[in-house]
């Protein structure tokens, strides 16, 4: 299967993101980031035709949006709303099973190859206990997954995802990011998804689609975060318009630490000072003299009278 979003220009009254590109095909796994208002959902929305792009086009199969009716989308795109409203009275198995109807009438008995299939799924996410569960018995994270199970039911070659981990613990958080993933790459399908917890959902991301000043850049999401540096900066973490970060040499994770670390600390400007990471060590370079910190309580005494 292949997505392609050819000067997509998307809004409501007035656009909000115009003149977008992207290009998906079976086995992508691709995170759509950008700020609160940006646009995701909005881009969610006009891919599922659930409201008119304001100009571009977008080809499904290489067959414009247009051209197919919403039960021909649906057949082809299985939706995973954050939000969906959870209908209490159903359990696991009834949910998950629903994702089968959206090729038959609702009057329509199941095969057996179906209700095997949705056997199959309940298994593969690991909520064989739970499927006699009414859905306001599980937890956020089984519940999660069984409204991915409903989408894995309706056998489409793409599942999209508004925001899958919100509400997620961190383990939770992994969980669901690698059975996207898995599901992508055994099952030959193209995942899109939108995410507040992108540090963690760029990992496990082959592309990425960046909403930011009106405009979508994507591409594999190496490429995307090299090129939009604002992405990774530990200066996104920028509170303190006093503090000045010194010049840091160290591997990521100690840099982020000492970042984060002299920000609350000694929220001063430290352009004249160098840190340098020495494997067991941070050697602290000031204006004129050397010193040896063994941790971050000695960086606090070496910098104490720093001016
Ligand atoms: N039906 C609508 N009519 C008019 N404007 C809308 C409509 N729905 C959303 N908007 C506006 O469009 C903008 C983008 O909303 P959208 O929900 O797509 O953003 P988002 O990037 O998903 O945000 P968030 O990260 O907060 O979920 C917002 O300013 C929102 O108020």
């Amino acid at each position: 299967m292949t997505l392609e979003l050819k000067n997509i220009t998307i809004g409501y009254s007035k656009p909000l993101v115009s003149e977008g590109n992207m290009s998906l095909e079976s086995g992508d796994v691709c995170l759509i980031i950008g700020d609160n208002g940006v646009g995701k959902t909005t881009l969610i929305k006009t891919i599922l035709n659930q409201i008119p792009s304001i100009s571009g086009h977008i080809f499904l199969d290489k067959i414009t949006l247009n051209q197919l009716n919403s039960s021909e989308i649906a057949q082809k795109i299985a939706v995973v709303f954050s939000k969906s409203d959870v209908p209490n009275h159903f359990t696991v198995k009834d949910l998950i099973t629903f994702g089968k109807y959206i090729h038959y009438p609702y009057y329509f008995k199941l095969k057996l190859t179906d209700l095997q299939e949705v056997s199959e799924i309940i298994e593969s996410l690991g909520l064989k206990e739970y499927e006699n569960f009414k859905l306001n018995q599980l937890s956020d994270g089984n519940l999660q997954k069984a409204f991915i199970g409903r989408a894995l039911a309706q056998n489409t070659q793409m599942i999209i995802l508004d925001e899958p981990t919100t509400h997620l613990d961190e383990k939770n958080k992994l969980m669901i990011l690698n059975l996207m993933r898995n599901i992508a790459k055994n099952k030959d399908k193209i995942i899109l998804f939108s995410s507040h917890d992108w540090r963690l959902a760029k990992e496990f991301s082959d592309k990425i689609c960046l909403l930011k000043n009106g405009r979508l850049f994507s591409g594999i999401s190496e490429d995307i975060l090299l090129q939009h540096s604002d992405l990774t900066k530990p200066s996104v973490y920028q509170f303190n318009p006093e503090f000045v970060p010194p010049q840091i040499f160290a591997p990521e994770l100690e840099k982020e630490l000492l970042y984060s670390f002299l920000q609350k600390n000694i929220p001063k400007d430290l352009k004249s000072v160098k840190f340098i990471w020495r494997n067991s060590f941070w050697e602290i370079i000031l204006k004129n003299k050397q010193e040896k910190a063994n941790n971050f309580q000695d960086i606090l005494v070496s910098l104490a009278n720093y001016h």
